[in-house]
């Protein structure tokens, strides 16, 4: 195989008090990526659309994914990359993800699939560190196992792939305001208090349980965030009301999509998350800011082959 294109679909990352662990999947958003092979070795990005981002292989999330795994994989051949954005960068859905864990994955394919998916997700990583700052996987692995995740580790790296109940919708809001996650990550505190890690830590673990039984109360019971959202929460125009609506609408919970401006819930059943999806735009209708609205089921595959 000497071509492919994929689509690389977009993540929410946190899932609320998930903070750089947890990840989901979308169904129906994301890029395309075309990458060829070359005969002469390196990376070049011969064409972005629909962003104004780096040509420059050490600058862009995919250039850098991209020597990773050829370095890894010693390779005789280099790549040319094609990126069609439809994920804004700084959405808060993974847009840089999106195109490091694509550029990666297509690699591999081409490579001959040399690479499992935790090495993938390796990769991928340090794609990602390019745009925020550091290595965290809670965007790329969703991308590359699909479904939900849970990184339990990055050093070394150790991905849980979470099941995903099968009546779950995501509902999600982008404000069109950029929020780059480096800014979102610096304004966070270094040290929390124990009393609130405990509630968070606890939430975690009933929610990682209530994905493996199904068990939408115990869900809708630990969508809760009380350490990274009270500090990015007052980047986000009109969070409180969106997040009031959301629940007003039926939605079991919800919260900041990775470091925002998306803000993302999730629901049982796509009439209820298409419910939300209606009270939400009442609220940004009010504002003249721009926005987009998904409403998506979670996508167990994760990145799809296109044609190759
Ligand atoms: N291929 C790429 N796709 C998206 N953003 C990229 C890419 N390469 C570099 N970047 C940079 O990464 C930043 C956006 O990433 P980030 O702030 O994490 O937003 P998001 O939450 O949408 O992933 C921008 O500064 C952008 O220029
Ligand atoms: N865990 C990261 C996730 C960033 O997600 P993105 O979609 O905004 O890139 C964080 O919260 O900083």
């Amino acid at each position: 195989m000497n071509e492919i294109k994929i689509f690389s679909p977009a993540t929410v990352a946190n899932v609320s008090c998930g903070f750089d662990v947890l990840g989901f999947c979308l169904d129906n958003v994301g890029d395309e990526m075309v990458i060829k092979k070359t005969t002469e070795k390196g990376v070049k990005i011969t064409k972005i659309v629909g962003a104004n981002l780096p040509f420059e292989t050490q600058n862009n999330v995919a250039g850098v994914a991209a020597l990773a795994i050829l370095d890894a994989a010693n390779a005789d051949f280099g790549v040319e990359i094609e990126i069609y954005k439809n994920i804004k960068p700084g959405s808060g859905i993974g847009s840089s993800s999106a195109s490091a864990s694509g550029t990666v994955f297509a690699i591999n394919e081409l490579l001959g699939k040399p690479f499992n998916k935790q090495q993938l997700t390796l990769f991928g990583m340090k794609g990602e560190a390019v745009a925020s700052g550091t290595e965290h996987a809670d965007n790329v692995a969703p991308g590359i196992f699909g479904g939900f995740t849970l990184v339990k580790e990055t050093t070394p790296l150790k991905v849980v792939q979470l099941p995903t109940p099968s009546e779950l919708y995501a509902t999600i809001i982008h404000p069109q305001i950029e929020i780059k996650t480096s800014e979102a990550r610096a304004i966070l505190p270094k040290d929390i208090p124990l009393s609130k890690a405990v509630k968070q830590w606890a939430n975690v673990g009933s929610l990682v349980s209530a994905l493996h039984t199904s068990d939408y109360d115990l869900i809708a019971d630990s969508l809760n965030d009380l350490i990274v959202e009270p500090y990015r929460s007052q980047l986000i125009p009109h969070f409180d009301e969106v997040k009031a609506a959301m629940m007003n609408s039926g939605a079991l919970g919800g919260g900041i999509s990775g470091s925002g401006p998306s803000i993302f819930s999730l629901s049982k059943g796509k009439e209820t998350a298409d419910k939300v999806a209606d009270a939400i735009r009442e609220v940004y209708s009010k504002t003249d800011i721009e926005f987009d609205i998904h409403v998506s089921k979670i996508n167990a595959q994760g990145i799809k082959i296109v044609k190759n």
